[in-house]
C-alpha cells in the first residue's frame, strides 16, 4: 500500500481497531509494521463495506482466511482482485485464483508474488515481482500502477505458475529451516534447494505453469529468498522444528502467519492427485503433523534410489 499512496489515495481494511486508528492519526502500523511511516494518502477502515469505493484491491488475507473474507466484502461492485497470499486452501486444495473466481466471479483477477519481503518492500529497499494475470494488457497496466523506481513488477499471463510458486516456496523454506535448525549444513540447504525447485516445477508443469514463470520471481526468486533468511516465518518454522520442537510448540503464540504449515499437507496431497513425486513436501507434512522426526526424514531422504538428474 505505502507502493501505491504516492498518487494514488489508498483505504486499508483492517480487522484490528487499533490498526485502523494508528494508521489514520499516527499515520503508522505499529502491530504489522512499527517504525515505518505511511504515506498520509494512505487511510484505514474497519468496514468491508467502505471498500467499495476502491477499483482495485490488494488482497493479502492469509489463504486459509480468503474465502470468508472475501465472502464477506463487497465483490459485487466488481473489483479488480490482485491476490497476494502465497498458499493452497486445505479443505478443497483450491489455488487463490480459484477461490477468488468462485466467490467473486464478476472481478478481473490477477496475482502479485515474488521475493518481496514486506519490511524491505516499506522501507524502500530495491525489490522486483511477478504480476500476473490472464489478460496480458490488463496485466501490464496493473504492472505500471504498482511499479516505484524501486519496486519492479515483471507482468506475465501465467496465473497458476505464479501462484504455485509462492505457495511450494513456503513448505521448502521449512524444509531448509529444518535443514540449519538441524545443523546439517549448507550442502544439505542447496541440495534442498535444488532438488525442491525440481520438485515445484514437475507440479507446477503437471498443473499448466510454465517452466519459465516457475525459474522466474515467483518460483524461483522467492524459494532463494525464504529458504536463505531468518526474516521469513516459514524458514522460522522449519528452524524450531530442526531443533526438536513439535509444530505445536513452535507455532505457539505466533501473530503471523507461516503459510508453508497449512500448504504442506494439501500440497502432498495435490500432488498425489496429479501424480507428482513430492518427496521434501512430504518430509515436511510428516514433520509437521508429527509422524516422523528430524531423523528418520533425513535417512528416508538420502536413502531414496540414485537416479538421473
Ligand atoms: N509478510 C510478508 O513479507 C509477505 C507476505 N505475503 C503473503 O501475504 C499473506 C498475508 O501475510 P501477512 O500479511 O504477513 O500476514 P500476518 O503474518 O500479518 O498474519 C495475519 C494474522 O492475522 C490472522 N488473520 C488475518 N486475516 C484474517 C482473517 N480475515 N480472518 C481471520 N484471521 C485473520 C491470521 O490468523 P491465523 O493464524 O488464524 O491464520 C494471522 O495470524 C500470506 O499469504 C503471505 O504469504 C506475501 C509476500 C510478503
Ligand atoms: O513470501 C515472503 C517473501 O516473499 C515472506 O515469506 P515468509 O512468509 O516465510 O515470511
Amino acid at each position: 500500500q505505502t507502493l501505491a499512496a504516492d498518487d494514488i489515495p489508498v483505504l486499508i481494511w483492517a480487522r484490528e481497531p487499533e490498526v485502523v486508528r494508528a494508521v489514520n492519526q499516527a499515520h503508522e502500523n505499529p502491530a504489522f509494521l512499527p517504525g515505518v511511516p505511511l504515506h498520509a494518502n494512505i487511510r484505514a477502515t474497519g468496514l468491508t463495506g467502505d471498500l467499495a469505493s476502491c477499483p482495485v484491491w490488494l488482497v493479502v488475507t492469509p489463504a486459509q482466511h480468503l474465502r470468508a473474507t472475501l465472502a464477506e466484502s463487497p465483490v459485487a461492485h466488481r473489483p479488480t482482485l490482485i491476490l497476494c497470499a502465497k498458499g493452497i486452501e486445505a479443505r478443497s486444495l483450491a489455488l487463490m485464483s480459484d477461490i477468488a473466481a468462485q466467490v467473486a466471479p464478476a472481478s478481473p483477477l490477477a496475482v502479485l508474488s515474488g521475493p518481496s519481503f514486506a519490511r524491505e518492500v516499506a522501507e524502500g529497499k530495491p525489490t522486483a515481482v511477478t504480476l500476473a494475470c490472464a489478460d496480458a494488457d490488463c496485466g501490464e497496466r496493473l504492472a505500471r500502477t504498482l511499479a516505484r523506481p524501486a519496486f519492479r513488477p515483471y507482468w506475465s499471463d501465467d496465473v497458476i505458475g505464479a501462484e504455485i510458486g509462492g505457495a511450494v516456496k513456503n513448505v521448502l523454506a521449512i524444509a531448509c529451516g529444518v535443514v540449519i535448525g538441524a545443523g546439517l549444513g549448507e550442502n544439505a540447504r542447496a541440495a534442498v534447494i535444488a532438488r525442491g525447485f525440481a520438485e515445484m516445477t514437475r507440479f507446477g508443469l503437471a498443473r499448466g505453469a510454465r517452466a519459465e514463470t516457475l525459474a522466474g520471481l515467483s518460483g524461483l526468486g522467492d524459494l532463494v529468498l525464504t529458504c536463505g533468511s531468518t526474516q521469513s516465518r516459514n524458514f522460522t518454522l522449519g528452524h524450531a522444528l530442526g531443533q526438536g520442537q513439535s509444530a505445536t510448540q513452535a507455532l505457539a503464540g505466533k501473530t503471523s502467519v507461516a503459510e508453508g504449515a497449512a500448504t504442506a499437507p494439501v500440497l502432498v496431497r495435490a500432488a498425489q492427485a496429479a501424480g507428482v513425486d513430492m518427496p521434501i513436501a512430504a518430509a515436511v507434512a510428516a514433520l509437521l503433523t508429527g509422524s516422523a522426526d528430524v531423523r528418520a526424514v533425513t535417512d528416508a531422504l538420502l536413502s531414496r534410489p540414485l537416479r538421473a538428474e
